[in-house]
């Protein structure tokens, strides 16, 4: 699945025009599977739509439509100066007898629901005016929003804050760049045909379908050195800040993801955790002999991350760089060296790498993520809501993981976890997206379990439940599909 970006859906849509595809027949599906979610959700609750001039306020007008012929009470109020598929709309709502009031006059009441059909991709400024005190009173109502393709005002601010979102017939970026304003997300097929959604060059959001078949087999005749062995490099002793358990964490993500052995070579007088692994306790970084796949450099290792990582070069395996690995010295080496990684940083250390602040990291992940990617040559994961993992020019965008994450410790078991799948074959790109998905997937099956309170060893732990649930076809993607 791909998202798409407000300027490549309307390209799709005026292909289809193009091809001969009627546009008032998407707008009518628009609406009328807008509708179906609004009774799902609300039954019979009124509604008051409010429908702005272009085709976002058509959607608007064909939902309120089906509405009323299902028996619900609905009050619109609409801008004037529709014109085309919008007009139409306009005329066929009217025909069934429904006056249309002026967006000026817009009023709500307690129990009503209220259906933002004001803008979708058309927009293209902040919001200001008429349309902004809108916006605010919506967001202060305290009513359920319905919002029609995008909350109105995204990308920008002020914008919506929807219940819930009715996505026609793609994923737009903001959906899942701003997914705290589009509340639950619905995505309504409307009758684009399937080619001109199949676009190649733009993101992928990573399905439960796409990433199946990535998940490593297990045959019966598995034993622990044929189904992938880690590597965990990291740690430090000295002055300064101490994550001892980093390394440990990593080595929990490996083995829980599913490998085989892991080998951690910490310094010596680290407690020797977890009891499964392999332990090289050294002096300082440095690479001892071990029989692994894959490696998983940096974690808590502070001033030696760089050392770290310059010394695991030397063993040319596909390496994990994570926290203190990801130093530009490090970056370039491996490079040269034709070595390939997995780059994990979060927004600041991805801001450290490309010279900007964390906020303009976060402001524009996918970019950041290709521009970092781009510079290393290497796979990059920006870890954030949402994960975005980039390669070459290939993007993927990851739709599962919450707040409850943002633990410590819960970025070096990710770390594990990619090593152990680098380990079992697959490509750094691969990697990473499967990885990515199934350490978000195992923070929302425990959110859902405990709420806010986790401990990233627990999030080792979920990560055998999360591989299920996808090898299961179980793995909810937090969409639903009209
Ligand atoms: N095309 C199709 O086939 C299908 C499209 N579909 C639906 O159409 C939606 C896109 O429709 P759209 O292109 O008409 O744009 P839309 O979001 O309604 O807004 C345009 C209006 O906003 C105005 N405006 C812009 N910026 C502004 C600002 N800053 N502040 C204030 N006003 C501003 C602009 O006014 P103008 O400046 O042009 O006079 C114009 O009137 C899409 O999201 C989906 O819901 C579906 O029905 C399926 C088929
Ligand atoms: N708000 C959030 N929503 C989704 N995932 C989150 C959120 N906050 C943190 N995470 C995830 O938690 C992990 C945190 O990693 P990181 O920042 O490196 O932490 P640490 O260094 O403590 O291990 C990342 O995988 C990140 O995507
Ligand atoms: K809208």
């Amino acid at each position: 699945m791909r998202l798409f970006t407000p300027e490549a859906m309307r390209e799709a849509d005026r292909k289809a025009a193009e091809m001969g595809y009627p546009s008032l027949l998407l707008m009518e599906w628009a609406g009328m599977k807008a509708a179906r979610v609004y009774r799902e959700l609300f039954g019979h609750r009124p509604a008051v739509v409010l429908a702005g001039k272009g085709n976002n306020g058509g959607d608007g007008l064909v939902l309120a439509r089906h509405l009323l012929l299902e028996g619900v009470a609905v009050r619109v109020y609409a801008a004037e100066g529709q014109e085309g598929d919008a007009l139409l709309a306009r005329g066929a709502l009217e025909a069934h007898g429904l006056d249309l009031r002026p967006l000026e006059e817009a009023a709500w009441g307690p129990g009503e629901v209220l259906v933002d059909a004001l803008f979708g991709t058309g927009l293209r400024g902040p919001l200001e005016g008429l349309y902004a005190g809108l916006v605010d009173r919506v967001n202060a109502s305290g009513l359920p929003v319905l919002s029609l393709d995008l909350p109105s005002g995204l990308p920008f601010s002020p914008h919506v804050r929807a219940t819930a979102t009715v996505a026609f017939a793609a994923l737009k970026t903001p959906h899942l760049l701003v997914r705290e304003a589009c509340g639950r997300l619905f995505l309504a097929e409307i009758g684009l045909p399937r080619h001109l959604l199949e676009r190649e060059d733009l993101p992928e959001v990573a399905t439960p379908e796409a990433l199946l078949p990535l998940l490593p087999r297990r045959p019966l005749t598995a034993h622990k050195g044929s189904v992938g062995r880690v590597g965990v490099l990291g740690g430090f002793r000295g002055e300064g800040l101490r994550y001892a358990g980093a390394p440990v964490l990593a080595a929990l993500g490996a083995y829980r993801m599913g490998a085989g052995l892991v080998h951690l070579a910490v310094p010596e007088g680290t407690p020797l955790e977890p009891l499964e692994a392999v332990f090289h306790p050294v002096p300082g970084p440095t690479l001892p002999a071990m029989r692994v796949e894959a490696l998983a450099v940096g974690m808590g290792g502070g001033p030696w991350g760089r050392e770290w990582a310059l010394k695991a070069l030397e063993a040319q395996l596909p390496t994990v760089l994570d926290a203190d690995a990801l130093h530009p010295e490090v970056l370039e080496a491996y490079r040269r060296a034709g070595v390939r990684a997995v780059l994990t940083p979060h927004a600041g250390e991805a801001g450290r790498l490309l010279g900007k602040s964390p906020e303009e990291i976060a402001q524009d992940p996918l970019a950041s993520a290709r521009a970092l990617a781009e510079a290393t040559g290497q796979a990059v994961v920006l870890k954030g809501n949402p994960t975005v993992v980039a390669e070459g020019g290939r993007l993927s965008v990851n739709p599962t993981g919450n707040p409850a994450l943002a633990t410590g410790g819960t970025g070096d078991v990710l770390a594990g976890a990619i090593a152990a799948l680098l380990a079992a074959g697959l490509a750094p790109f691969e990697a990473a997206r499967l990885g990515v998905y199934l350490h978000g997937l195992a923070g929302d099956l425990l959110a859902e379990e405990k709420g806010v309170g986790l401990l990233a060893r627990e999030v080792a732990e979920a990560l055998p439940r999360a591989r299920e649930a996808l090898a299961r076809n179980q793995a909810p993607l937090s969409l639903t599909r009209m």
